[in-house]
């Protein structure tokens, strides 16, 4: 008998086509996954779980008695209960290392969309505005040989510090748990407290995972820190801005614009007031979609399950002392 599998929301379609000829899939998208019964049904009986953003708590757990995998269809993993899936022996797995470019570009992207105001002006262009366009109304910021912050220099960062450093010769700052040597050297970026970072940044720039210590890292306090010219990037997780504080600092000119790829609250609210502002750029949680980079989380999240479905080693597992607590 086939093994009973459920792929939640995104999976790119030749995967998905691939674990259906192996496994008993149940494909589930836009569901309550509180309440929706086809979905609590099936979750009795799979042996493993892949998708993105299942938020996978103890509640959900209590309910999947035969579960032996969860495999995120993405890097950052604060939608699973670690601690919990730890203590029940399950594997959780994400995947690391095959978006970090693709992600590091879209924060170039937005960062030069914000300070060239390209979204302001591809509107006037497009709404034959050309000669309005022109002019010191709507002139931008230079982005190169500027200070960029990274807070969070781990993959991600690191790419970014390299198209700082070699696409637009900047200077880099950048504040993480730890000092990272490797990328002092290959970037020259200096270390500093993350209030040094933020008063000198003219592109204080966001990129931790969301855990307890960065939940609402950057809140009221941090804007006042920044410069008013400063352009906030956030490709994290909404979570680790308090979003009302960050309306406030560019309501109020604290500082001049943000790039963001995430908000508080996924998908944003038609009345969010970030929607209404030009100095603002955004994008629907989008860091990692093209159509490689993809397709390349879809394949690394199916070989995670596979192996783990297998008794073999997940490639990228998140708890690998559940391995070392099942092979025991
Ligand atoms: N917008 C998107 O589409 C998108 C795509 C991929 C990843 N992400 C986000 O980016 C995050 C980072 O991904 P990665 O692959 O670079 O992860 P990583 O683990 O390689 O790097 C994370 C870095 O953040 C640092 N960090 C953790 N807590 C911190 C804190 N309290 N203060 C300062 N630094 C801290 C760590 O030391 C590490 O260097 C993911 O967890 C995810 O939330 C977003
Ligand atoms: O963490 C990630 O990989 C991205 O945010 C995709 O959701």
């Amino acid at each position: 008998m086939k093994k009973k599998i459920i792929v939640y929301e995104r999976l790119e379609k030749p995967v998905l086509k691939s674990l259906q000829e192996k496994y008993d899939v149940k494909f589930l998208k836009n569901i309550d996954t509180q309440t929706n019964e086809e979905f609590m049904n099936h979750l009795k009986e799979a042996e493993g779980i892949i998708g993105l953003a299942l938020e996978v708590n103890k509640t959900l757990l209590d309910n999947a008695p035969n579960l032996k995998i969860v495999s995120n269809v993405s890097v950052g993993y604060n939608n699973l209960d670690i601690e919990e899936l730890t203590k029940r022996h399950i594997m959780a797995t994400n995947t690391p290392d095959v978006l970090t470019d693709t992600v590091a570009d879209t924060v170039f992207g937005i960062l030069l969309a914000a300070a060239r105001r390209i979204p302001e002006l591809d509107n006037l262009v497009k709404s034959k505005q050309w000669v309005e366009a022109l002019g010191p109304d709507y002139y931008g910021v230079d982005v190169h040989h500027k200070t960029i912050g990274i807070i969070g220099m781990g993959r991600i960062g690191q790419a970014i510090a390299q198209r700082a450093k070699f696409g637009f010769d900047m200077n880099i700052l950048y504040h993480s748990r730890t000092r990272k040597q490797d990328a002092e050297t290959k970037f020259d970026a200096t270390y500093c407290s993350l209030d040094d970072l933020l008063s000198k940044s003219d592109f204080p720039v966001l990129i931790t995972p969301l855990t307890p210590e960065t939940r609402g890292l950057i809140s009221k306090r941090e804007f006042q820190l920044m410069k008013p010219s400063a352009i906030f990037i956030n490709a994290s997780r909404g979570k680790t801005v308090v979003e009302k504080d960050l309306i406030a600092a560019l309501q109020t000119g604290e500082i001049a614009a943000a790039g963001l790829d995430v908000f508080e609250q996924e998908p944003v609210s038609p009345n969010n007031p970030l929607l209404e502002m030009k100095n603002v750029v955004t994008l629907p949680h989008v860091g990692s979609s093209t159509y490689e980079t993809e397709l390349k989380m879809s394949e690394l999240a199916a070989r995670n399950l596979e192996a783990g479905l297998n008794g073999e080693k997940p490639p990228t597992m998140i708890n690998p002392k559940v391995w070392e607590l099942l092979t025991k």
